[in-house]
Order: C-alpha cells, then structure tokens, then sequence
C-alpha cells in the first residue's frame, strides 16, 4: 500500500470481514471465564450504536496492548501467527527480544485494533522482553498442554509481566496450546488442571491449537471483545462523550494509533 509524501497512510483499508465482531464472544468454558455475561454491556452498545451510525472518516483507531508470555517453545509464536496470517510454522525458531503484530477488527461498528507483543521465551532474552511489558490491557500467559511443567511456570510468568502494570489494570489470560498433541482423556487431565491455575491468576482459561486452528479464532474474538468494552467503558466512565465511532473518542487506557499502518509502526526488535 501506498503512503503519502510523509510516509503515512491516509486511510487504511477497510477491516476484513472476518475480523467484523458483532455478537459478544463466548468463553471457553464458564469454570475460568472472565466474564459470564452473553451480551455487551447496554451502555456501552448504545454509545457503540450512536458512534457507527455518524458514519465519519476513519482517520485513527483505538488499540490495546496484548503481551504474549511464557516459556520457551510453547508456541506463542505460532498461536499469534496463525491467527494473524493464518500460517502454522513446524520448524521451531526462537523468538528473540520482542515482536508484535496489529490486528485491526471492527467491533460493533467501531474500529478497534489490538497490538500483540510476542515474547522470547528463553532466558537469556527474558529482560529485553520484560521492558515491552509495561502498559498492557491484556496478559496471556502460554503454556504447552502437552508439557506440564510449563503450566507450573505461567504463574512466575504471570507475576512477571504484573510487575510493570497496575493491579487489576489486565485482563489475564491463561492459554493451553498444541491439544491436538492430547488424547481426549489427557485433554481433560490437564484442563482440569490449568483450570484450578486460572482460577488463583484470575485469568480465563482456553484450549487451543496453532497447528489445526482449533479455538483459535474464538479466542482471539474474546480478547478484542474483553479489551474494547472495557475501553469504551472507561472513557464512558471519564465522562467523554457517550458516542463512540470513526474518528470519535474513546481515550481511556487504549492507545490512540494516528494514522500511521502497522508497517510505520513495525520496528525491528532489539
Ligand atoms: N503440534 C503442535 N505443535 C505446535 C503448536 N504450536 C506450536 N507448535 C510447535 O512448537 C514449537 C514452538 O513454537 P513457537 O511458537 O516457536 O514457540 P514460542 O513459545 O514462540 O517459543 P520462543 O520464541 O522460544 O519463546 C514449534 O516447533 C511449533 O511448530 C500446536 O498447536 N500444535
């Protein structure tokens, strides 16, 4: 895509049509949810309602910060690759500092985007990747469903990535990835388990695969959803205008991106 004499980008392109949210995303199992409710908060969809229909310019979006954590080789990597660029990579290569990715969506009619920070596991990458921490919305915390160790260590992850965010500032997610690598019974074992984990982290517990895709899409509906509510009711909250669209104004605690793409904003990792 072209940009302009500044190298920015006007008007980015319309949100894909499978990243369109308008039904409230459920959970993955009501046993460590988040949130048990069905529907959006009532407020908070008229304020939607009332912004989308003014139909004005897109000219900024609204963004959360994500930080993907936890050990090394647990498939962080491939959990956001495939649900950013729909691929699945075998081979395994080592994240190292930091990535991210910004995935734009448009939920009940408003644009929203999320920026993913992808963290390297390995130790000896961990404090490049403990600076990018700081000022997230949301924490998902990876362990994989076939090692079971790793869920032990989502809790040091956890308490990690909290270090650099306010207390009750995250939504906090608990992520099992690789469950094709499980028969059905083993599947259940270890739910069980990061179950009764979710519930000490106050963290929404999920069951994915990278690999086949499963659960992955529903997972990452539920972020956005989780994430754009709340900043739509936080700037409800400070008292900005109840309306809320293209080009309207939700502050709050999401980052305001300004016309610039994701490759303006795409820098190399350290
Ligand atoms: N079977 C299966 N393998 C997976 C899945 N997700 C990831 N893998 C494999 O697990 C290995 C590690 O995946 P990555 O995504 O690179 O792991 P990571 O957590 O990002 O690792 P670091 O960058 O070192 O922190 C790779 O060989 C992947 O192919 C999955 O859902 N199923």
């Amino acid at each position: 895509m072209q940009g302009n004499r500044n190298g920015m980008i006007p008007f980015p392109p319309p949100v894909s049509r499978d990243r369109v949210i308008w039904e409230f995303p459920k959970c993955y199992t009501p046993n460590a949810s988040l949130q048990l409710k069905k529907d959006w908060d009532i407020q908070a969809k008229a304020a939607c309602k009332a912004g989308a229909a003014r139909h004005q310019p897109w000219d900024r979006q609204r963004m959360s910060k994500v930080v993907v954590v936890g050990d090394l080789n647990v498939g962080k990597t491939c959990l956001i690759n495939r649900f950013c660029k729909d691929v699945f990579e075998r081979d395994y290569k080592a994240t190292i500092g930091v990535d991210f990715e910004i995935e734009r969506f448009e939920v009940s009619g408003v644009p929203f985007s999320l920026q993913i920070w992808d963290t390297a596991g390995q130790e000896k990458f961990k404090c490049i990747a403990s600076a990018y921490y700081r000022g997230a919305q949301v924490i998902i915390t990876v362990f994989d469903m076939a090692d079971i160790k790793s869920l032990d260590h989502t809790r040091q992850w956890l308490e990690e990535a909290m270090r650099e965010n306010e207390p009750d500032s995250c939504f906090i997610f608990l992520v099992g990835t690789k469950n094709d690598l499980l028969p059905l019974d083993e599947r259940r074992r270890t739910e069980k388990d990061a179950i009764r984990i979710a519930t000490e982290m106050h963290a929404e517990f999920w069951a994915v695969s990278a690999k086949t895709g499963e659960n992955v899409q529903g997972f990452f509906f539920r972020v956005a959803a989780l994430a754009f509510e709340k900043c739509v009711l936080k700037a409800m909250e400070n008292g900005l205008p109840a309306s809320i669209g293209h080009g309207g104004s939700i502050r709050s605690d999401c980052a305001i991106l300004e016309k610039a793409s994701p490759q303006d904003m795409k820098r190399g990792c350290c």
